[in-house]
This record gives structure tokens, sequence and C-alpha cells, in this order.
């Protein structure tokens, strides 16, 4: 699904009042019912609603919403904003038509008329949408602090007031915090941002029908990969002829003493994934530990207790290399020598990513297109500090442009970063912060890896999966019980999903 700026938003809505066509109150009474819908359907116990709305069409929306809940029997009480003198035409019709209900209006035209909230009240927030130009000041700004003091549930149409959907906020106190937010028809950058986490927490998006085949050909840089992209990089296996050689052979080289479960984790995920073959490359100490918990993953070792030769037999199709490798100078100087000489796709996670920090002229002898899977700690060593998360974004696209390589941003929407497209993840919860699930994640996209995926995909359908699985998990168990190792149990569950 495609992330969209706001003027592409924009064009979109006037493209189909063009030709659908359809009038742009007929859109809005479109838009604006279906968070009529939602709303009553999911606050039906509600006595008291109230809306807050501006004079542009996010206003509208509310004047709209107010009027439909009113005639479904909810107590609602209508508070506007005037922005400046102006009025948008559908605001206009649309505060008509609520006045003809004969519902409660109030003008709020100065801090004393400012309503009484209570923690029970219900709030739709309707003041700035998506033509917010700048920060709110003055009464707009004092209006979103009370809103925000009061401690209601707050439900924010199209995207919070005061939030921009593309761009930094600066006045972190003149933004609505709202519990849930409707949004219209594609979600908005700023969502998946962890800046904004206070702002925005559960959202829903809403079909419009605004026009697909026009948002289809419209570029952008951003995407949300949702189970319908899932669905679409699912490989069947249909294959009668089938070996394991068919689906190739990943190679997890990693561990050091104490830190074997790291690539274990690994090993274990990219073969339920799928790989056909699977191989740890891990210190002496291991030996037993693998091969008693995975009878089905052969081991070759390296030294006693750390990596330090880096010296693979086998001839993989995919190598993993990182988890709990260690950053001593021996494990250092065998990790630079391999670098040197291979030449298969790599997966580089957790103390590789160290080494890489520490040396940052490794980098350029990563194979093109290699994946590299950093936790937002990770990402600072390799990238720099970042004042705010828009900074972020652009110095990751110089860092994947520079190297050719992929980024696999980890967090609460992990982002799979290519030259091309930043992909944004929709799986997964916090299930998930447990030790050791960034290494079965590692596995999974080495296995799938292995088995032809392209690197775009593997990563992104990768992280998919691997979110799925904590989704399915606390449907009916609890999110603290969840650990890395059950992660690969799950993995079933989701590619049956995939063939629904
Ligand atoms: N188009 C369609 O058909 C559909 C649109 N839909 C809905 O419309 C929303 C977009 O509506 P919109 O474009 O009217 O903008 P909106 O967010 O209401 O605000 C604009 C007003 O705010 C003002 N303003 C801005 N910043 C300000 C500030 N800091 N402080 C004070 N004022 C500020 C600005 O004034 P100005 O900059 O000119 O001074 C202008 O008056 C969209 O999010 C969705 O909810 C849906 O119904 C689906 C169909
Ligand atoms: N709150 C959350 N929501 C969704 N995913 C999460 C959350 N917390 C952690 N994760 C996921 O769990 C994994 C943690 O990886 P990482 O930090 O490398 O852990 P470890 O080093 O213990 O393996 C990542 O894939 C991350 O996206
Ligand atoms: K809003």
């Amino acid at each position: 699904m495609k992330i969209l700026s706001p003027k592409q938003i924009a064009e979109a809505d006037h493209y189909t009042i063009k030709n659908e066509p359809i009038s742009p109150v007929n859109l809005m009474e479109r838009a604006a019912t279906k968070c009529f819908e939602w709303i009553s359907s999911n606050f039906e116990n509600t006595k008291s609603v109230k809306v807050f709305c501006g004079t542009g069409n996010n206003g509208g929306d509310g004047l709209v919403i107010a009027r439909l809940l009113k005639n479904k029997g909810f107590s609602v009480k209508t508070f506007i904003l005037p922005l400046g003198n102006k009025q948008t035409e559908e605001f206009s019709i649309n505060l008509k038509r609520l006045d003809d209900v004969c519902a409660k209006i109030v003008f709020i035209e100065k801090q004393e008329d400012l309503p009484k909230l209570s923690p029970r009240d219900l709030i739709i927030d309707a003041i700035f949408g998506n033509g917010l130009n700048r920060a709110p000041e003055g009464l707009s700004k004092n209006l979103i602090q009370y809103i925000n003091e009061a401690k209601a549930t707050v439900i924010a149409i199209d995207i919070p007031s005061g939030l921009f959907s593309g761009k930094s906020v600066t006045a972190k106190d003149s933004v609505i915090k709202a519990h849930h937010t409707l949004t219209f028809q594609v979600p908005k950058l700023a969502f998946f941002l962890p800046d904004n986490k206070n702002f925005i927490k559960d959202w829903t998006i809403l079909d419009i029908k605004l026009n697909t085949s026009f948002i289809n050909k419209l570029p952008t840089k951003y995407h949300y990969f949702t189970a319908q992209e899932a669905k679409a990089t699912y490989k069947a296996r249909n294959d009668k002829w089938a070996h394991k050689g068919t689906y190739g052979h990943s190679l997890i080289i990693g561990g050091s003493y104490g830190k074997i479960g790291a690539p274990t984790l690994s090993a274990k995920a990219a073969l339920k994934i799928g790989s056909g073959l699977v191989t740890a490359y891990i210190p002496k100490c291991g030996y037993t530990i693998m091969q008693t918990a995975l009878p089905e993953v052969m081991a070759e070792t390296d030294h006693e207790i750390e990596l330090a030769d880096f010296t693979p037999t086998i001839n993989a199709t995919v190598i993993e290399i990182g988890p709990g490798m260690g950053t001593s100078d021996l494990t250092l100087a065998g990790f630079k020598k391999f670098l040197q000489n291979n030449k298969t796709p790599l997966v580089v996670d957790a103390d590789a990513l160290n080494c890489l920090a520490l040396n940052k002229e490794l980098l350029t002898l990563l194979p093109k297109n290699s994946i590299l899977t950093p936790h937002p700690k990770e990402l600072e060593r390799l990238i720099g500090k970042w004042d705010n998360d828009y900074e972020k974004l652009e110095k990751i696209k110089i860092f994947v442009e520079k190297y050719s390589i992929i980024l696999v941003v980890k967090g609460a929407y992990t982002l799979t970063a290519t030259k091309e497209a930043f992909y944004f993840n929709s799986t997964g919860n916090n299930a998930l912060a447990t030790a050791g699930s960034g290494d079965v994640l590692t596995g999974i996209i080495t296995g799938l890896l292995a088995q032809g995926y392209s690197p775009r995909e593997a990563s992104c359908f990768g992280v998919y999966i691997h979110g799925r699985t904590a989704e399915i998990y606390t449907t009916n168990h609890a999110p603290e019980t969840f650990t890395a190792s059950l992660i690969a149990d799950y993995l079933s569950d989701v590619i049956l999903e995939l063939q629904e």
C-alpha cells in the first residue's frame, strides 16, 4: 500500500471528485459516514460525545460525524474553532445541515468558551487534517493542550490535529494525543515514526473509495507492507520434483562462549522457514549445543571459544553473519579477512554490525544487496546520531545508496530501506520485545534468500512473517510469555493464512 504526501492525497481527492464523478460534499459525506460507522460500533455505550471542528474540510468531516451520531441517538455537542474568517464550502453546507437537526453548536472565540471536559467524554478531533500548513498557535494551540489535559478518549479524524503527515513536529505541545486515528484511504508517513508515538497509538485506514487507478500511478518512495503485499510475495511450493538442494543452503556464522543460543535461534528459523540445508559455523564450544538443539543442522567449528579463522568449507547460497559473534580483536581480524574473500550474498546482524561500525571502511567490502538488520542503537553506530526521524530517514537513504545495500531497521514498524523504496511493516507487537527475537528474524530472512526470494522480498516478507507470529500468538496467549524460541512454532500458521 502506498504512503502518499498531503499534496498527492489532495490530488487524489480532486481526481476522484472530477472523474467518478462525485460532488465534494458527497465525498465528505462518504468519508465521514465511514468514521461514524466505526465510532458508533466501537463506542455504542458512550454517553457524551464532544466534536471539535476547525473550519476547513477536516472540520467539515467533524460536522457530518456530529450529525450522524446525533441522528443515531448519541448525546453530541459540537465546538467550532474559527480559523481566520474562512470556511470551506463543504464546511458551510454541513454547518447548515447540522443546525437543521437542532444540534448544540458552540463557537470558540476565546479561552473562556472552552467547554468543561470530563475523562468520560468521547472527543472527536476534527480541527486540522491534511491541510495543516504551520504549527498551531494561540487559541488553537490552547484548545489542543486543553483536550490533551482532559484525559478523555480522543478519536482523531484523518490525522491528530497539529501533526504534520510528512515533516517533523517542532512544538510537541501543540499536537493532539489521539487514542485512535481514523485515517482516509492511505496511512500517513508520520504514523510510522517513533518521534510521534505520543500522538499516534492505534489507527485504522478507512477506504473512502478514492480513484485507485489514479493512486496506483502516483510515484512514492514510501510503502506500507501489508497482508496483500505478503500474499503477492509468497512463492507457494508446487515443484513435485524438488529436493533439498532446490531450496538452498543457508550458512549461519556466529556464536561465542555464552552466546551459542543466538546462532542456534537463527539456524532453527532458517530451517523452519524452508531453507533446504542449514550449516552453522560456530566456535568449538558450541558444537555439542548446536548438534543437540538442532539435529537437522550441520556444524563446522572455528577456535575454542570465539570465531577467528572464518573458514567454512561449504558452498552456501546465502550467509548470515553476526549473531552472538562478539567483537574481540581476534574475531574482528577474522571477520575482516572473511569480508575481503567473500562473494556470497550476506545477511549481517548484531556483532557483525558492530564490527562494521567500528571499521566503516569494511562497508565497501559488502556484496551488493547485502541485508543489514540493525536495531536503533546499532543503526546509530552505523549512520551517526539524528535530530529527528525525518533526518534519520534521510541518513538511511544516503547510507543504502552509498553502499548499495538494504537496511532493515527494527522497531515497532520495522523499516526495510532499499535504494528504490522504503517499506514499513504492518505486523508485530510488543510480545517480540524479548531476547533473541532479532536473531530469529535474521534466520527467517536468510532462509527466504536461500529459497530464491530477492533481497528486497526476503527482507519485507521476512519481517512481515516474523511480526505475524507474535500477533497470532497473542490472540490467545499473554504477550509476556512469548519467547524467541516460540516464533518458529508459529511460522506454519502464518504461511497457511497466506495461502488462503
Ligand atoms: N478534499 C476532499 O474532498 C476531502 C477532504 N477530506 C477532509 O479534508 C481534510 C483536508 O481539508 P482541508 O484541505 O480543508 O484542510 P484542513 O486540514 O481542514 O485545514 C485547513 C484549514 O486550516 C487552516 N490552517 C492550517 N494550518 C493552520 C494553523 N496552524 N493554524 C490555524 N489555521 C491553520 C487553513 O487556513 P490557512 O492556511 O489558509 O490560513 C485552512 O483554513 C482532510 O484531512 C480530510 O479530513 C475528507 O472529507 C475527504 C474528502
Ligand atoms: N514493540 C514492538 N512491536 C513490534 N515489534 C517489536 C517490538 N519490540 C521488538 N520488536 C521486534 O523484535 C525484534 C527485536 O530484535 P533485536 O532488538 O535485535 O533483539 P535481539 O537482539 O534480542 O535478538 C525486532 O524484529 C523488532 O522489530
Ligand atoms: K484531525
